[in-house]
């Protein structure tokens, strides 16, 4: 079932309102040109994630996708709010790859860049067993330098990086180039 756009605005936390479809999760994103900087065109979630129905919709989708995995990996910050509900629905653990210095060592760190800058990530060492099968969660997938900086910590932790999925692609941006031989899942395209 797709929004009633006569219930209201899409994407405001409120009255409960009807089933929203995967289909219909499109209508929940917001595009902000010129965010965070000149030239981008910024899809931003928070309408998704402020309506329970479409939010629900968007984890359960998600969490059909992790199959028998050990863990979900979330990426802050954005990755956390959906990996983890998905790990949760999945009945997976939570692996949180964050931004450089805000875990505790040992840590693994990969340096990369985005659509719009440069960061670091990090990965606790430890926190997955060897061998340990993970689906890696995010929200969009643009350049895929995040995904891709993701993956290698992942794998040079020793973990086995089962799948990838996303709530959207911004296929122009050429994200699965960076990630060869990956199997990619995204609900959305923009
Ligand atoms: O495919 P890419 O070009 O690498 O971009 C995708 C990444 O960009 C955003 O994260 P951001 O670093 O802006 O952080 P946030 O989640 O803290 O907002 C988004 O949540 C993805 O992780
Ligand atoms: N255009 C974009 N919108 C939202 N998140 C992003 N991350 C990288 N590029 C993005």
């Amino acid at each position: 079932m797709t929004h009633d756009l006569s219930e209201g605005p899409a994407g405001q936390a409120g009255p409960s309102r009807q089933p929203v479809g995967r289909d219909g999760l499109a209508a929940y994103i917001r595009d902000v040109p010129d965010y965070p900087q000149p030239g981008v065109l910024f899809k931003d979630i928070t309408p998704l994630l402020a309506d329970a129905a479409a939010f629900a919709a968007t984890v359960d989708a998600l969490a059909e996708l992790a199959g028998d995995v050990d863990a979900v990996v979330g990426i802050e910050a954005r990755g956390f709010m959906l990996a983890a509900p998905v790990a949760f629905r999945a009945g997976a653990g939570f692996v949180p790859v964050r931004k450089a210095g805000k875990l505790p060592a040992p840590t693994l760190s990969a340096a990369y860049a985005l659509e719009y800058g440069e960061a670091v990530l990090e990965l606790r060492e430890g926190t997955l067993a060897p061998g340990a099968r993970v689906l890696v969660v995010d929200d969009v997938l643009a350049t895929g330098g995040t995904l891709a900086a993701t993956v290698g910590l992942l794998e040079r932790s020793g973990a086995q990086v089962v799948g990838i999925a996303v709530l959207l692609e911004i296929a122009a941006l050429g994200g699965r180039q960076a990630l060869p031989g990956r199997s990619i899942s995204a609900l959305l395209q923009a």
